[in-house]
């Protein structure tokens, strides 16, 4: 199973997440409570290991913006969120040779094509990113393709969303932190056993 780790701030963030087995982490370039700056990513790009994917989160932003704050900050990932994002925008950023992750929220009830805009990874959330809002994600099974389950998961809820909608990968934010912006290193942990034992 897949994790990334989203809205990390710190350089202990970064380590904890990478030490507890995350797959990948995020950082939050857009509007939010979790946002931090391009200089503040680059810093932290370099921590997790070259195995764990790091990735820039967009939502706003256009994609010349996004090509420069790759160059600046050595991301290997893009996540462009929301439905304002197109097709063309993805092929904007081909070249760039960077893992691209399209987010998107879904009512549960339709089927949704991974690479449908040219994305490498599908991201299926909550209306309200970020929020920790769980939504009717038990309408998603059957989904196939290299796609991500977000949207108010925790500890708690995590091994019961995996065995309804089995994804290939899990996505949190809110359900690791202990005030909103500030991950709880304990429930990072947490999380990742329960993915794990799931
Ligand atoms: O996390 C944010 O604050 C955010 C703001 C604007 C656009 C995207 C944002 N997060 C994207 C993510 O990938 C989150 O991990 C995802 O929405 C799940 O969040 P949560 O429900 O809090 O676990």
């Amino acid at each position: 199973m897949f994790v990334k780790i989203c809205g990390l701030r710190t350089v202990a963030d970064v380590e904890c997440a990478v030490a507890e087995g995350a797959d990948a982490v995020g950082f939050v370039l857009a509007a939010s409570p979790r946002q931090i700056s391009v200089d503040d990513v680059a810093r932290l790009v370099p921590v997790a290991s070259e195995n764990v994917l790091t990735v820039g989160v967009f939502l706003g932003q256009t994609t010349a913006e996004v090509r420069d704050v790759v160059a600046a900050t050595g991301l290997g990932a893009v996540q462009l969120h929301g439905n304002a994002y197109t097709a063309e925008n993805f092929a904007e950023l081909t070249d760039l040779g960077v893992t691209l992750v399209r987010a998107t929220s879904v009512t549960g009830e339709e089927r949704v094509t991974v690479g449908s805009h040219g994305e490498d990874m599908l991201i299926l959330d909550s209306p309200r990113a970020g929020s920790g809002e769980q939504w009717a994600w038990s309408g998603l099974r059957g989904q196939s393709g290299r796609w991500m389950l977000a949207g108010g998961l925790g500890p708690d809820n995590v091994a019961e969303a995996v065995a309804s909608v089995q994804p290939w990968g899990v996505d949190v934010s809110s359900g690791v932190e202990v005030t909103r912006g500030t991950k709880d290193h304990g429930l990072i942990r947490d999380f990742m056993k329960a993915v794990r034992e799931s």
